[in-house]
């Protein structure tokens, strides 16, 4: 299959960055993964995964046992291509010089982090910015910096993240949404095919998961339930 960049010809609202309602379209299956995530070679969850129907994709490649240097960069080429193959935006975390490195299609960073501010200085004005929040205040500060999207939660308890804030449900997310702030959202942390749905319905664009995708046993299928709830929605 021939290598297609997702976001080439992709709109651009007042010809600066990428348009919002084409970002809330990317993030419905927002699919998340290192080597350490997943029990089969990496590749073959990713390949599964996007025939189930992921739409976008995160690089994170970190965590106990996770992989560095070369075999890093090596991993993240190779899960690049299979993404590029099939039209799917590559996201990297946290690491802006792979991201560079890859020209990928975005990162997406937290609050430890660059702000999203100094990070579309370095990508340009085509590249997906991510910023994870958790706060009204980290919500208005992402906005004021011009993240594309904002990654919120842990929305119900983790096991994929060591220093994950405290759990928060969906109440941050639907009190964003009835203030009329618009910007595309995709919840995190602990979300299955069993309790997407609140946090569709409290206001998310999307639903952003590692293990109920990298841990099934056919995350084909997994990737699947989650793009048909979307569908319920
Ligand atoms: C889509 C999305 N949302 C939130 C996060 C968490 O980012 P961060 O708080 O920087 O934590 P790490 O993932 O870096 O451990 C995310 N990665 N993706
Ligand atoms: C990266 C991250 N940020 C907040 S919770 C989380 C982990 C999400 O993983 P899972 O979907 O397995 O709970
Ligand atoms: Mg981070």
């Amino acid at each position: 299959m021939s290598e297609r960049n997702p976001l080439s010809g992709s709109p651009l609202s007042g010809g600066e960055r990428l348009d919002s309602e084409y970002v809330r379209g990317l993030l419905k299956v927002y699919f998340i993964m290192g080597s350490i995530n997943c029990r089969r070679p990496a590749a073959e969850v990713l390949k599964e995964a996007i025939a189930g129907g992921v739409t976008i994709f995160q690089f994170r490649e970190k965590g106990t046992g996770a992989l560095t240097g070369a075999a890093k960069l090596d991993l993240a080429r190779e899960l690049q291509g299979i993404c590029r193959a099939h039209g799917v935006p590559f996201i990297v975390n946290d690491d802006i010089d792979l991201a560079i490195a890859l020209d990928a299609d975005g990162v997406h960073v937290g609050q430890d982090d660059e702000p999203a501010r100094i990070l579309r200085e370095q990508l340009g004005s085509d590249k997906i910015i991510g910023v994870s929040a958790h706060t009204p205040e980290e919500v208005r500060q992402a906005i004021a910096d011009g993240a594309d999207y904002l990654g919120i939660g842990p929305v119900y308890p983790t096991s994929s993240k060591d220093d994950a804030r405290p759990v928060q449900g969906t109440v941050l997310i639907e009190s964003l949404r009835r203030e009329g702030i618009s910007i595309p959202i995709v919840g995190i942390g602990g979300i299955t095919v069993n309790n997407a749905l609140p946090v569709l319905a409290a206001g998310a664009d999307g639903i952003s998961v590692i293990s109920a995708i990298a841990s099934a046993s056919s995350p084909r299928l997994a990737a699947a339930e989650l793009a048909n709830q979307e569908e319920r929605e």
